[in-house]
């Protein structure tokens, strides 16, 4: 039965050709994020038993205790990135400025800039509930050979050309796009292969899932408390479920697959909410339009956002497109 499912190596190679610009480096790029990404999986399956749970001492560029495993995982995907020569400049969560790589070499023909959460749901790892990693992938905008410059990553949402996540959970899953369609793809950890389990993933239009931390309830703005009550309001097809795991990666992949809205609103603690455009939003947003859903600010689709800087912060709604247009819907009345 495994053996009839197409693997991700086989699926890469198959749909190189459907990408505008082969040349099989993206491919490449997209094989050595799944070795990182089976290298971390590694170590988050044994999280604690070795010594990669609590803090590592240092707090990042968002003024966040570092994990641990946020440390390794952002070391092992740089290491594997920098070592296959694959990009030429690396943008991270876990790093105050983007990373050159061998880009001053003007050999270097690297084209591809990659931006990366390398792990999602810090706050989860210590419990053992289950965690990810976002990326996001670019082609430069500088000429090749030449340094990259900040420009190479404040690119707006829509000149991705592909983004994903892996979700170290009750089983461990690499979900993609490059513009055409998302896969997802499951490991088998016996034998350490990706197989298309979760092919052309869809949101479905309308959900009854609501995933919202509802402790910071009395500082959302009244457009986010009011659509929170209508989720609430005995009526037609409502209640609505509320489901909050608190890592992104964990409630944007179950409300795909059910039906639901992941919402990170800003508030009276945080004006620009939590969440990062470059390499949480803009990743999760492009998934989310390839398989039918939505994501926006409460008034802008999140692609369209000029970014301005590195670690900027947004409002975010994402998922079912009928949930996240009735969410912007009051807002707006507020707004
Ligand atoms: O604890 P809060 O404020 O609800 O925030 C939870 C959100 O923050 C995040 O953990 C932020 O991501 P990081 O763990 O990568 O910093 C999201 O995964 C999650 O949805
Ligand atoms: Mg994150
Ligand atoms: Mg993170």
């Amino acid at each position: 039965m495994l053996l009839k499912k197409q693997t991700l190596g086989e699926f890469i190679i198959e749909n190189q050709a459907s990408f505008k610009y082969t040349s099989g480096e993206l491919s490449r790029l997209i094989n050595s994020i799944r070795l990182a990404a089976k290298v971390v999986n590694h170590e988050v399956n044994k999280a604690g038993l070795v010594d990669i749970i609590g803090t590592a001492g240092d707090t990042n560029i968002q003024g966040e205790d570092q994990q641990k495993l946020d440390v390794y995982a952002n070391d092992k995907f740089i290491q594997t990135l920098t070592n296959r020569n694959i990009v030429c400049g690396i943008a991270s969560e876990e790093e105050d400025d983007f990373v050159a790589i061998n880009s001053q070499d003007e050999n270097n023909q690297n084209k591809y800039v990659v931006l990366i959460d390398p792990l999602d749901g810090s706050s989860n790892i210590d419990v053992n509930v289950s965690v990810g990693t976002i990326f996001s992938i670019y082609r430069r905008v500088t000429p090749l050979g030449t340094p990259v410059t900040i420009e190479d990553f404040l690119q707006k949402g829509n000149q991705q050309v592909a983004a994903g996540y892996v979700v170290y959970g009750t089983s461990t899953m690499l979900v993609y796009t490059t513009g055409h369609g998302v896969n997802g793809f499951t490991l088998n950890p016996a034998i350490g292969t990706f197989y298309l389990s979760h092919p052309n993933m869809q949101f479905p239009e309308d959900g009854k899932i609501y995933s919202v931390n509802e402790g910071n309830y009395i500082h959302f703005p009244q457009g986010v408390k009011d659509y929170i009550k209508y989720c609430q309001m005995e009526e037609g097809d409502r209640p609505y479920t509320s489901r909050y795991i608190g890592s992104l990666v964990s409630d944007f992949h179950r409300n795909m697959i059910k039906g639901g809205i992941y919402m990170y609103p800003k508030h009276s603690k945080n004006s620009n909410g939590k969440l990062r455009l470059l390499y949480e939003c803009n990743p999760m947003a492009f998934l989310a339009e390839q398989a039918n859903g939505k994501a926006s600010n409460g008034h802008t689709r999140i692609m369209d956002i000029e970014p301005t800087e590195l670690h900027q912060r947004v409002p975010f709604f994402c998922g079912s497109k009928n949930m996240v247009e009735k969410v912007e819907e009051f807002i707006q009345k507020h707004e």
